[in-house]
């Protein structure tokens, strides 16, 4: 089973700070999402107040169309990790399953299975475990929690490459068994790009973007060439980036350039290449971080 996810003009104060400032949007059961932004961009608080951690100070979230907040059926089958698991520090990895097995969908069998995979020390206290070897143990509880909802807020944070390339194909490999909405915020952007099925970028507290992964890797453009072809054939178009080098110029534009602009951005000797969502999210959220 998988949930959809409603957010209705969705607001969070932390006494002056307003984190998020009526952000609105929906999600489909049994995608996986991609949340970005840059730092403080809110997204830890989205997942917050979504998974009921927090309470919205305006607006509402519905889950599978009810309200979350205090309604323990339903929020037993939402499950966001928060950067490095909010473990226990003096508990082990048994002490650490014991809770994660309260939750309903909890698959004891898979866990142990990725205890091995994933080659962690049960013996260990969690406070004596690596970073990474955190992290590892918080995807395990986030896989092995089969929640209906499953949001990661960070997790990699630690993994070595290998270990993180292990986890996403792990990740994917379980969600085409067992399908469920999952929501991955991370800043490793081109990382993930190709697990995600739509990304929503938040900038300041609001919602920037929200389309799928596809439209988003493939929507914009980058020329290099002649500054002045380059500028005729950009002319009314959003340019997100431009730079030049005597009489080159190298320009980034928000969409596909169509047939008439690709042509004669050919014949006019431009190079035209793709920008990539990592690329596209730099130049979307570039010089206007929060702080
Ligand atoms: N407990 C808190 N008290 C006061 N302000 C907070 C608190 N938590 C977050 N904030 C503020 O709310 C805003 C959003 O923070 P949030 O942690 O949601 O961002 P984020 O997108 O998850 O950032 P990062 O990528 O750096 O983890 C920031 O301005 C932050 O300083």
């Amino acid at each position: 089973m998988s949930m959809s996810v409603s957010v209705r003009d969705l607001t969070l104060k932390y006494g002056d700070t307003e984190a998020l400032s009526k952000v609105s949007f929906d999600l489909e059961p049994g995608k996986i999402y991609g949340l970005l932004g840059r730092n403080g961009a809110g997204k830890t608080t989205l997942m917050s107040v979504i998974a009921a951690f927090r309470r919205a100070t305006e607006g509402q979230v519905l889950l599978d169309g009810k309200v979350g907040w205090e309604n323990a059926d339903l929020l037993s089958r939402v499950c966001l990790i928060r950067e490095g698991g909010d473990f226990i520090d003096s508990d082990k990895l048994r002490d650490v399953f014991d809770v994660a097995q309260l939750r309903p969908s909890w698959d004891s069998e898979y866990a142990e299975k990725l205890v091995d995979k994933f080659a962690v020390d049960s013996s260990k206290r969690i406070d004596a475990l690596s970073r990474g070897q955190r992290s590892i143990v918080a995807g395990i509880v986030g896989l092995a929690s089969r929640a209906d909802l499953t949001m990661f807020d960070e997790v990699h944070l630690g993994m070595d490459a290998p270990t993180r390339y292990d986890f996403y194909q792990e990740l994917l490999a379980d969600y085409l068994e067992n399908p469920r909405t999952i929501v991955l915020s991370t800043h490793l952007i081109d990382e993930v790009a190709k697990y995600l099925e739509e990304v929503l970028i938040i900038h300041r507290g609001e919602l920037l973007r929200h389309d799928t992964a596809e439209k988003l890797q493939t929507m914009g453009a980058s020329l290099t060439g002649p500054a002045r072809a380059v500028d005729e054939v950009t002319d009314g178009l959003e340019v997100l980036a431009s730079q030049q080098l005597g009489s080159t110029k190298q320009v980034t534009v928000s969409e596909r350039l169509d047939p008439q602009r690709r042509k004669q951005a050919a014949a006019s000797g431009i190079e035209m290449g793709p920008v990539g969502l990592q690329d596209l999210f730099i130049h979307l959220t570039r010089n206007t971080s929060r702080e």
